[in-house]
Formats: structure tokens, sequence, C-alpha cells
């Protein structure tokens, strides 16, 4: 699903009213009409607000508000309305007020005329949409104060008000606070971004029919990777395949200590098709890693604690590298080792080694960034964001960020998986990817790990290009947190329980 910019949704809204003969005045109509349908589904069945204040603004976000008012009345809402007074107003704003029910009452919002609102109260925020053009200031922004302080349950209206579309606010600017947000078409940057969630809420898309073609015709480089994004992705396992079918995974990890992060990440290969599995670990690890994993083969470093000497390449379709890894001096020289000969292009292929970077690895190289020039094309890193600052710099805030990942992603020719609520995959031709899947539950030690060995078998896999490989394995392994999260509840989840939800996951997609 494709992500727009404020600009490019105002084109879509007008492709749509062109390309289907309608007026704006009914588009809105079925902007309210979903909306409507947004508090049926979620006030049913006798749990109607005592009291809902639309507080509308005057462009078409208040002519959304003022269409949902009558449509409200219509179904026996108490509903009130508050107008925020402007100089002009929107033909479709004029539209809806004429025809909002003289039973309504509705009043304009002066300074000393804010209207009461009540923690009680269910406010929907139709004040400014993503017609926004300057942070909230004076009336505008002095109601949005009143309203957050009384701490009533506001549903914003496609963007919380004083919220840019796709864009940061200047410090301290003035926004709703929404516990729910019912947007119209397609998700908004901002929603995905950590730092916005406290204005979001909890927000959904509701399909307004809007232009399919104007939005495969119009290019953005932001997506949001959903279920039919990755549909059909997984390659069906041909009835006589064999375990040579599905490639073989070398996987580097582990350290004292931290053996529970290899056995974490080989337990996600296995159960993520690969045919075959062998893990290079430290000494010490032997009989946990062989005990937990009897699927996997394994190689000891002549080093008990810590991984030392690169074991020969030839047999791998891909290599992991990094969970539990430790950042001795040695693990270094392998890591400098592997990209060296990863480099070469593999005569079967023709093309290089497939990687998948993680955790001590990359900080490995965000301590010697010279490393950097050695990645082979497609590499696929997957920092949390502490672990991308070390490859970076320190970011302003979440849209910098996305900067810095994208120009990451180009210029150094890799697949870079920014792990967070809304993991953010950059590819090499400079798109961003968005997962939709997971949960907080996934907050917990080792489900990064989980997510390198999902990562590793899929790019073992021959018929996988390297881009789909790395979607589908973000989405899956978000999925299979959410399975777990099911049976498990978000606080009782463990990263092995999402190991265990793969196969399901990817059995779903
Ligand atoms: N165009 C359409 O037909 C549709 C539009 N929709 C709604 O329309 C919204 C966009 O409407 P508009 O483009 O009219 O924009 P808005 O309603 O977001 O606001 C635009 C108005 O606010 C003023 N303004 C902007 N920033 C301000 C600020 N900081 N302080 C004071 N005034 C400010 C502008 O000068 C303009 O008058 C969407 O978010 C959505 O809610 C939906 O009804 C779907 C259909
Ligand atoms: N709030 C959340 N919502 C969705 N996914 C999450 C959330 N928190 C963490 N995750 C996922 O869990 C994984 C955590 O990875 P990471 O931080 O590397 O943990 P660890 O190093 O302990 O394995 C990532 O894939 C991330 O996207
Ligand atoms: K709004």
């Amino acid at each position: 699903m494709k992500i727009l910019s404020a600009a490019q949704t105002r084109a879509l809204d007008q492709a749509t009213i062109a390309g289907q003969s309608i007026t704006s005045a009914q588009l809105m109509e079925r902007a309210a009409q979903e909306l409507l349908f947004w508090f049926y589904g979620h006030y049913g069945h006798g749990r109607v607000p005592a009291d809902t204040l639309l507080l509308c603004g005057p462009g078409n976000n208040g002519g959304d508000g003022l269409a949902l008012a009558r449509l409200l009345h219509g179904a026996n809402y108490a509903v009130r309305v508050a107008l925020l007074p402007a100089d002009s107003y929107s033909a479709d704003w004029w539209h809806n007020r004429q025809r909002l029910p003289a039973a309504v009452p509705a009043a304009e919002i002066g300074a000393e005329a804010l209207p009461a609102i009540s923690a009680d109260t269910v406010v929907v925020d139709a004040l400014f949409g993503t017609g926004l053009s300057r942070p909230l200031a004076g009336l505008a922004a002095a109601v949005v104060a009143h309203l957050n302080a009384a701490r009533a349950r506001v549903v914003a209206v496609d963007i919380p008000s004083g919220l840019f579309a796709d864009a940061p606010q200047p410090a301290a600017s003035t926004v709703v606070r929404a516990r729910h947000t019912v947007s119209s078409g397609l998700p908004k940057l901002a929603f995905l971004l950590p730092q916005n969630a406290e204005f979001v809420g909890e927000w959904e898309v509701e399909d307004i029919d809007l232009s399919p073609q104007f939005i495969a015709d119009t290019a953005t480089p932001w997506h949001y990777t959903n279920a039919a994004a990755v549909a059909g992705q997984l390659p069906p396992r041909p009835k006589f395949s064999h375990k040579g079918t599905f490639g073989h995974a070398l996987l580097l990890a582990g350290s004292r200590g931290k053996m529970g992060a290899a056995v974490l990440a080989a337990g996600a290969c296995l159960r993520s098709g690969v045919g075959l599995l062998t893990a290079h670990i430290p000494g010490c690890g032997y009989d946990i890693f062989q005990i937990s994993q009897p699927e996997a083969m394994c190689l000891t470093d002549a080093q008990a604690d810590f991984i030392s000497e690169l074991p020969d390449l030839s047999p791998y379709q891909a290599v992991g590298i990094g969970p539990g890894l430790g950042q001795d001096a040695a693990s270094l020289a392998v890591l400098r080792q592997l990209l060296e000969a990863a480099a070469k292009p593999l005569e079967k292929t023709g093309q290089s080694l497939p990687l998948v970077i993680d955790a001590d690895a990359l900080n490995l190289l965000g301590r010697h960034r010279e490393l950097l020039k050695l990645l082979p094309e497609n590499t696929v890193l997957t920092p949390h964001p502490k672990e991308f600052e070390r490859l970076t710099e320190p970011a302003r805030d979440d849209y910098h960020r996305l900067e810095l990942l994208r120009d990451f992603a180009t210029r150094y020719r890799c697949l870079v998986v920014l792990k967070g609520a809304y993991t953010c995959l950059a590819t090499p031709s400079g798109e961003l990817h968005f997962n939709s899947t997971g949960n907080a539950g996934m907050a917990t030690g080792g489900s990064g790990d989980v997510l390198t060995g999902v990562l590793l078998a899929l790019r073992s896999h021959a018929q996988l290009p390297a881009f789909e490989a790395v979607r589908l394995g973000v989405y899956a392994h978000g999925r299979a947190g959410d399975l777990a999260a099911a049976q498990t509840g978000q606080a009782g989840l463990v990263a092995g329980d999402i190991v265990r939800h793969i196969g399901p996951a990817l059995a779903e997609v």
C-alpha cells in the first residue's frame, strides 16, 4: 500500500472526483459515512455516548465534521457542534453547514467562549486535516489546549489537528492528543513515527474508494506492507524438493553468556523453511546448542568464549552474523574476512553471497566504518534505532532518522531494516517500506535475534529476490509475534514464542 504526501492526497481527492464524476461534497459524504460506521462499530449496542461534541474548523476537515454531526444526529446521538471562526470557509463546509439540522446546537468558538468539555465527552476533532499549512496559533491553539486539558475521549477526523501529515512539527507545537484517529483513504506517514504516537492514538484507515489509477500512477518513496503486499510471495515447496532445494545457511553467533541469541536465531531460521543450517559458535556453546537445536549442524570455534575463525564459506547460500556475537577484536577480524570473501560473485548465481548482519556485528561496523564500503550489494542490516545511530549519527527526530536511513541504504546499496513498532525497510533505490505487523509484546530480549534467523532462511532461498525476501521476513516475524501474543498476552510473550509461531505466520501468507 502506498503512503502519499499531503499534497498528493489533495490531488488524489481531485482525481477521484474527476474520474468518478462525483462532486467534492459527495466524496465528503463518503468520508462522513465511514466515520459514522466507525462510531457504530465502536459505540454500538446501546453504548452511545451521552454527549458528543464536534469541533469543526473552516476547511474540508470541518466539513467532514459537520456532515458527521448530521449523520450522528440522525442516528440519535446527542450531538453539539462548536465552530472555529475564520475569514473564509470551504465550499463543502458551507454545503454541510446548511445541511446541519436546526435541532443540533451549533455555537461559534470564542476566546471567552470555549466549549464545555468533560472527561466523559466524546469529542470529534474536525478542526484541521491534511490542509494544515502552519502550526496552530491563536484561538485554534487555545481550543486545542483546552481540549487536551479536559482529558476527554477524542476521535480525530483524518489526522489529529495541528499534526502535519508528512513533516515534523516545530518543537512545542499545539497538537490534539487523540485516543483514536480515523483516516480516509491511505495511512499518513505521521502515524508511523514514534514521536507522534501521543497525538495519533490508535489509528485506522477507512476505504472511501479513492482513484486506484491515480494511486498506481503516483510515485512515492513510502510504502506500507500489509497482508496483500506479501500474499503469495513465499514460493511453494515442490513435491520432489529435497533439503538441498531450499539453501544451506551459515549462522555465526553466540559468545559466553549469550548463547541464547544463537539458539533463538537458529530456531527461527529452521522454522522459516531453510533446507540446512550450520551454526559456527564458540566452544563453550556446543552442548547448549546441540541439545536445543538438534536439527542444526554445529561447528565450534578454536576459542571457547567468542568467535575467532571464519569457516570455509563454499557450502553456503547465505550467511548471518551478529546475534550474541560480542565485540572481541578476533570477531572483528572474522567480520572483515566475511565481508571480503562475500564480495566475490558466487559461481552458481553470479551474485555476491547474501549476508544478514545484526546486533554486535552492526556495532563492530559502527566502530570501524571503513568496513562499510566492503558491504556487498543487497546485504541485509537489521539495526534497532540505537544500533543505527552507531552506524550513522544521532537523529534530530524521527523524520531526520528516515532521511539518514534512506541515505545509508542508497549509499551502501544495501537493505536496512530499522526495527521498531513499524519496522522500516530501506532499499538501495531509496524506498521505505513500513511493516504493519507486530506488537509491544515483542519488546523483549531476543525478538531481534529471531528476526535475523527468519531473514537468513529467506535469503538462502534461491527463488526469492533480496527485497521480497526481507519484506516477507519482516512481515512474517511480526505476524508470528501477533499470533504468539494472542496465546500468551503481550506481557507474557518471550522470543521463543515468536519462533514457535513463524510456521503458521508463513503458512498464512
Ligand atoms: N477534498 C475532499 O473532497 C475531501 C477532503 N476530506 C477532508 O478534507 C481535509 C482537507 O481539507 P482542506 O484541504 O480544506 O484542509 P483543512 O480542513 O485541513 O484546513 C484548511 C483550512 O485551514 C486553514 N489553515 C491551515 N492551517 C491553519 C492554521 N495553522 N491555523 C489556522 N488556519 C489554518 C487553511 O487556510 C484553510 O482554510 C482532509 O483532511 C479530510 O478531512 C475528506 O472529506 C475526503 C474528501
Ligand atoms: N512495540 C513493538 N511493536 C512491534 N514490534 C516490536 C515492538 N518492539 C519491538 N518489536 C520488534 O521486536 C524486535 C526487537 O529487536 P531488538 O531490539 O534487536 O531486540 P533484541 O536485541 O533483544 O533481539 C524487532 O523486530 C522489533 O521490530
Ligand atoms: K482533524
